[in-house]
């Protein structure tokens, strides 16, 4: 199809082209199809068109209309909607070229610096274990000058998301998914992987009351290893920030100090805020919280919600002792620990309601997932109702707006081979990238994107469909052809790491700012005392 024939479209078949997305065999064909029918069509029009009949997702048109073609395809991933965005980064749910299925990927920010061979020989190390609880780190690369990393896409709803709009939960259901969290750390803890950030938001619950833990793998790369550091130093003090209110007194003191036994502090920090809806330190400023976390005890929890079992209350206490060797020798011992307060599920009263049931959907037939026949034999433990409003704090949530949709409203759902996750042998892992952006970017048929809403596209009056605001005329010169045309951000930034271990500046760093933490709790100290 020649460019003449494109009309008012003209931009956007070209930036369609560039995003590597579509093949352009098949775009051409498309277009040159909906440009005979409506020729005096302009871009928004055409994108609808590619949107309606599933070639592009939503997220996708949009942001080719708005002149981001760039970053669309992370070596083998195809980006198909927006997440959400954390300290480290923006997630995408993305489809593999590899093997079809859904991932989330997170996306650093450009120019992050860190270790891909490191960040490499994490991600083979989640290849010699499953567990239901576990979220695998299944790759990372970088392309076009963009570091991603990636993890199979789960469904759910965020202990955090779910909390924050249901209230605390019942406290066997609190058990519940702290014994699932717990079981899964358990076993990559003996494979010598710890997690570093636990915290609520990083717990999803699926339908199938399954807890599944994210984001497993970055703490190991803000972790020193073998003297460099991996995550640059900006994205370390935010992703240090933000898991402040779970995080293990030894951890705030030397930020790379992350072990199991962190884990385990981090976990009860968790099981706090399941039980009484607020995470034990709650006021103050970062110092402050800091502080709390080194030396005082928070709100006694029987004090916030009188029948949680004193038991459990015990537990939590355990698990928060300020010095590691207090806690306990590991997860299994805690999973014990945890299991006399599972109790009979049925008989549970979640935040304002009643008796919970057995999810119409649950893949656990009302077992507790990943537990089997070993714990409470006599216990009918039936799983609470995300479909009961009124039952056990495990409802589901369509309005919230922090949380995702699940996948399986969105999509057609990828096999999933463990309750919702897809098994590591099923993910073909792609190999790992390190391409630049264009080049080896394959194109590819994006996957029909189902049920997401078109957004508000610009008004087709426009005289040239171009919505505001633009980016800068086209010049004026025939363009060059897609494949010859120079990419912005191609810039291998995989050269860059490979000759230079830029994580030992960064790990440098990394050390200011532990004694810095350290001299402002020492300075806090020393004024606590003298104004006493
Ligand atoms: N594997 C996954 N499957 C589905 N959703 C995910 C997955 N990993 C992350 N998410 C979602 O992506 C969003 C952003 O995640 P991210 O980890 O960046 O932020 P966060 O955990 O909220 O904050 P922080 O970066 O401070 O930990 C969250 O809503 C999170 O639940």
């Amino acid at each position: 199809m020649v460019t003449s024939d494109l009309g008012a479209c003209e931009w956007f078949v070209w930036d369609l082209r560039r995003s590597g997305l579509i093949d352009r065999g098949p775009l051409d064909q498309i277009v040159g199809e909906f440009l005979k029918r409506n020729p005096r069509a302009e871009a928004p029009a055409l994108a609808e068109f590619l949107v309606d009949q599933g070639t592009l997702t939503a997220f996708q048109a949009e942001r080719i209309l708005n002149g981001k073609s760039q970053g669309l395809v992370l070596g083998p991933y195809v980006l198909l909607d927006a997440i959400g965005s954390g300290s480290m980064g923006q997630v995408y749910k993305a489809s593999s070229k590899n093997d079809s299925n859904f991932y989330a990927v997170k996306v650093l920010p450009r120019r992050s610096m860190w270790n891909v061979r490191l960040a490499r020989r994490q991600v083979r190390s989640f290849a010699t274990f499953e567990h239901p609880a576990v979220v695998p780190f299944v790759d990372v690369g970088t392309a076009g000058g963009l570091h991603y990393l990636a993890w199979p896409l789960v469904e759910g709803n965020t202990l955090e998301s779910l909390i924050q709009h249901h209230g605390k939960l019942a406290p066997a259901t609190a058990a519940l998914y702290a014994v699932q969290v717990a079981q899964g750390l358990t076993v990559a803890h003996q494979n010598n992987l710890f997690h570093g950030l636990v915290k609520p938001s990083n717990v999803m619950i699926g339908s199938d009351n399954q807890a599944r833990i994210l984001d497993f793998g970055i703490g190991s790369l803000l972790v020193e290893n073998e003297g460099e550091s991996l995550v640059d130093t900006m994205s370390t003090a935010n992703t240090l920030t933000s898991g402040l209110d779970c995080a293990s007194p030894e951890s705030i003191m030397e930020p790379t100090n992350r072990t199991p036994a962190g884990d385990q502090y981090s976990l009860g920090c968790v099981l706090y805020y399941s039980l009484t809806g607020h995470v034990p330190f709650p006021e103050g400023s970062a110092v402050e919280k800091m502080m709390a976390h080194q030396t005082k005890e928070p709100t006694p929890i029987r004090e916030l919600v009188p029948n949680v079992p004193a038991g459990l209350v015990a537990v939590v206490q355990r698990l928060m002792a300020k010095t590691p060797e207090e806690r306990y020798s590991g997860c299994d011992e805690l999973v014990e620990a945890l299991e006399p307060f599972l109790g009979d599920l049925n008989q549970l009263n979640g935040p304002g309601g009643s008796g919970a049931r057995t999810p119409p959907n649950s893949q656990s037939g009302g077992r507790m997932p990943g537990l089997g026949n070993r714990s409470n034999p006599g216990a009918k433990i039936t799983l609470p109702s995300r479909s009961n409003p009124g039952g056990s704090g495990m409802r589901s949530n369509p309005a919230s707006s922090s949380m995702i949709v699940p996948p399986s409203a969105q999509t057609p759902q990828p096999p999933a081979s463990r309750g919702g996750v897809p098994s590591r042998a099923s993910f073909n892992l792609p190999a790992v990238s390190d391409e630049t952006e264009g080049g080896a970017a394959a194109r590819s048929h994006t996957p029909p994107e189902l049920g997401r809403p078109m957004p508000k596209l610009p008004t087709r009056g426009a005289t040239t469909g171009r919505p505001e605001p633009m980016r800068p005329a086209r010049p004026a010169k025939p363009m060059p052809p897609p494949e010859l045309e120079e990419l912005p951000d191609a810039e291998p930034a995989w050269a860059e790491e490979a000759s230079e271990p830029r994580g030992k500046g960064n790990a440098g760093t990394i050390g200011l700012i532990a004694v810095a933490i350290v001299l402002m709790v020492i300075v806090y100290i020393g004024a606590t005392l003298l104004m006493k």
